[in-house]
């Protein structure tokens, strides 16, 4: 039976999905057979992270009717007590969610590795459910689930635009990986450089489309159409999708890629504006569960906090060095004219008491600053420029600021 995609009416699922990677038994059909040139983009890494980020926030913002709003329709927030958080199962993202918690001093107490349903001791009324992460997006549309972890690209293919999933905090730092198009380096592709380029080679039409394999089957005929790419076909396969065009079932696969290693293997290049979405690990929410379910909003908040404390700490060194001075505003002049030693709000100057000849004096004063990891060496040669001695750096576990801007946008998507 024909399943149909939404947000691409020109696009029909000709077959149901299959575990084959024939193009011909599995594959999205266009049924328009006109061909649109896309436009010519140069775009740079923070353009594309910009893009993606949007391209991620308006696929949850817009409210698609699709198979799975058919399930979320029909949700009531049920009267059960505990929050839920959906945690990775397995794969890539499992323990890393599982480091990422515990960094925020919230132990996931797992019995076993075969149980799928854990504590938090430190959050009482919340309790994880261990699933797959594209389980974890379903079961947040289907209100099983209020909380959970997953991958944007995740969110973003299986969320479907649906609104009713929230992105609390969409850079949790792991799982960083890109959702791109990538093409052989070999035959009729050799010079082929960008989407652009491809789209525009003349071996692509009604009869004899573009062959994409991807595991991607919303987020790939979309991306396409947004782009203007007519002469297109999908099939998808469970995996190891990189053997697709060598194999000869496909011209060009949809795929994440991390490290660029398994397209390299393959034989195989990304092209400039084949890039769908940057993803990595996020806190996803239900808009229904944040508004209905008694104590989600505040469990939300304090994982929220704990979270930004930690991320925010992890990229800081704290910096303690004592400066010979006359006074602590003669020292805060000297350290404010170096560029990367403002701190987080400005150094802490404080005066360090000796004791000589049996009297206590104050030559020197103790200055301490927050700088990013990335410009420590640049921050202690600044400090010995104005006169720093006995530098030391200790890492920061927290920093909790007084309310995260995060928390603030959420309240606000909520209409709160
Ligand atoms: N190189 C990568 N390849 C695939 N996923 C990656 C990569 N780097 C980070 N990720 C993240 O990890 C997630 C995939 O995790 P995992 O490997 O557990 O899933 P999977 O094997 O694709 O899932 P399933 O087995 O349910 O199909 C992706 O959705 C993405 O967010
Ligand atoms: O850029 P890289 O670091 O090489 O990673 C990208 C590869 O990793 C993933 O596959 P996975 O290992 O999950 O195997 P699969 O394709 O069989 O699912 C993804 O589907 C790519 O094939
Ligand atoms: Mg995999």
């Amino acid at each position: 039976m024909p399943i149909s995609i939404p947000l691409n009416a020109t696009l029909q699922y000709s077959s149901p999905s299959s575990s084959s990677s024939s193009s011909s038994s599995s594959s999205l059909v266009p049924s328009s057979p006109l061909f649109s040139p896309i436009p010519s983009t140069t775009v740079s890494l923070t353009g594309i992270r910009q893009r993606c980020l949007r391209m991620v926030t308006s696929c949850v913002s817009n409210a698609q009717k699709s198979v799975l709003n058919g399930a979320t329709d029909s949700v009531s927030v049920v009267g059960r007590e505990q929050i839920r958080l959906g945690l990775p199962s397995k794969g890539r993202m499992a323990a890393d969610s599982l480091d990422l918690l515990k960094d925020c001093q919230l132990f996931v107490k797992q019995v076993n590795p075969r149980q799928y349903v854990a504590q938090i001791p430190q959050l009482p009324n919340t309790e994880v459910w261990f699933q797959r992460p594209k389980d974890i997006v379903r079961k947040l549309l289907s209100g099983d689930l209020d909380l959970g972890i997953v991958g944007l690209d995740i969110v973003g293919e299986f969320g479907q635009g649906n609104e009713d999933l929230i992105i609390v905090h969409e850079a949790l730092n792991f799982g960083d990986c890109h959702l791109s198009l990538a093409i052989p380096n070999y035959g009729i592709f050799e010079n082929i450089k960008s989407l652009k380029e491809l789209a525009q080679m003349p071996q692509w039409t009604e009869e004899r489309p573009l062959r994409v394999a991807t595991g991607f089957t919303y987020l790939g005929p979309k991306f396409m159409k947004d782009n203007g790419i007519k002469h297109v076909t999908f099939s998808t396969a469970d995996g190891a999708l990189e053997a697709a065009p060598a194999m000869g079932i496909a011209d060009a696969i949809l795929d994440l890629v991390s490290s660029g290693t398994t397209l390299k293997e393959n034989n195989l290049k990304e092209i400039e504006g084949g890039v769908v979405l940057e993803s990595q690990a996020a806190l996803v929410a239900s808009r229904r569960a944040l508004t209905e379910r008694k104590g989600a909003l505040e469990t939300v908040h304090e994982i929220l906090e704990r979270l930004e404390a930690h991320l925010k700490a992890n990229g800081q060194f704290t910096v303690v060095a004592n400066m010979r001075g006359t006074d602590a505003e003669e020292v805060a002049e000297r350290v404010k004219t170096q560029p990367s030693l403002s701190g987080l709000q400005g150094p802490t100057i404080s005066p360090v008491y000796c004791k000589r000849d049996g009297k206590v004096t104050i030559e020197y004063y103790a200055i301490v600053i927050c700088v990013p990891k990335k410009a420590l060496y640049e921050s202690v040669q600044q400090l010995r420029a104005v006169g720093g001695s006995g530098v030391l750096v200790s890492p920061v576990t927290y920093i909790f600021d007084e309310e995260t801007p995060r928390w603030s946008q959420l309240l606000s998507n909520l209409g709160l």
